[in-house]
């Protein structure tokens, strides 16, 4: 049998996809966006590979062909996977491809955030530097990271990447998970108890604003909120809010709730010194995006072979 296989949003992986080795017929397109493109496109297709296109119920519906989405990255809430299996099809993942780049990302979050590397970089453009009376001036706060206390939020693999990096800086980790593990504290601890939290867990109706107003009021006034997961996780008017009240001490965002964020999006458009945002890049290391094409390769052959990788429920 060939295998008819199309690749939706090719230019959102920027790394060589070798081909598999079954006999199949392979397209590939840009980007995808719209309900009728994705049918029209997937419509003899039994594997579709997918980074961030929306697979949702009423487009599934319009493919039964389809046996295989393979997604191109570790998130996998654009599809609708009650729905896909529903229907028999497949949904794999790619896992622990970001143990450098996502770590790397959030501890360069947090030392910016709290040396307020932004706004001084932007004061010596302005020209403060050469207006000053001293060799330097202090219009920002900076504290150190090591002595700090970093709160989890996730404790899965990128959550214990992160863990390890911190404790080698010197801080105090205290991490959550709904899943039981060693040295586990309650949220509300990591909410009073920590200067900077971290989010790693995947967005669910379960932990779809997580983090809102309420969060904020018990976290500590000068304690910085780092997202790397998901937009979806915390409500950003309430955020944008504690920001500019001082509720909390800083955000460092590589998401939002709408990507990208066509329409606007108030945390992206917020002119403040202590907020950070990133296009959701933290996953964008060369060797990692390399080491996801393979994985993605791989649970494609294997789904094909009758022994299916990475299979998400
Ligand atoms: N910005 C990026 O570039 C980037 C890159 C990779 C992953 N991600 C995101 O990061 C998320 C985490 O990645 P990972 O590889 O660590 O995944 P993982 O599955 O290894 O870990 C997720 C952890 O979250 C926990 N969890 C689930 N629901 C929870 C809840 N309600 N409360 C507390 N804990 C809960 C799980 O038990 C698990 O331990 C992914 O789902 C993805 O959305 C973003
Ligand atoms: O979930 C992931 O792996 C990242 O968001 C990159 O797509």
């Amino acid at each position: 049998m060939t295998h008819k296989i199309v690749f939706l949003d090719r230019e959102s992986l920027d790394a060589n996809v070798r081909a598999p080795n079954f006999p199949h017929e392979y397209k590939e397109y840009e980007s995808t966006w719209t309900p009728d493109e994705i049918v029209e496109r997937l419509k003899d297709a039994d594997i579709a590979i997918i980074n961030k296109v929306p697979m949702r119920a009423d487009t599934l519906k319009q493919l039964p062909n389809l046996k295989l989405i393979a997604v191109a990255a570790t998130g996998t809430d654009v599809v609708d996977k009650a729905q896909a299996k529903a229907q028999g099809i497949t949904v794999s993942n790619i896992r622990g491809y970001a143990f450098n780049t996502v770590p790397e990302h959030v501890i360069a979050l947090l030392f910016a955030l709290r040396r307020s590397i932004v706004p001084y970089a932007q004061s010596v453009k302005r020209g403060d530097w050469n207006k000053s009376s001293q060799f330097c001036y202090f219009d920002y706060p900076i504290y150190d990271i090591a002595g700090s206390t970093l709160g989890i939020v996730g404790y899965g693999a990128l959550g214990k990447s992160i863990a390890k990096r911190a404790e080698a800086l010197g801080m105090k980790v205290l991490p959550y998970d709904v899943f039981p593990q060693e040295g586990l504290v309650d949220f509300e601890t990591v909410l009073t108890q920590s200067d900077a939290i971290t989010i790693h867990v995947p967005l669910t109706p379960d932990t779809k604003n997580m983090f809102g107003e309420e969060q904020f009021r018990k976290m500590k006034k000068h304690a910085l909120l780092i997202n790397t997961a998901r937009g979806g996780l915390v409500d950003e008017a309430a955020l944008l809010e504690a920001l500019k009240s001082g509720e909390i001490g800083g955000a460092g965002f590589d998401v939002v709730a709408q990507e990208p964020p066509k329409d606007g999006n108030i945390l992206c458009e917020a002119d403040l010194p202590n907020l950070i945002v990133t296009p959701h890049v933290a996953w964008a290391s060369k060797e990692a995006m390399q080491i996801l094409a393979d994985q993605l390769i791989d649970n494609v052959e294997n789904f094909v072979a009758g022994k299916p990788s990475n299979v998400v429920e």
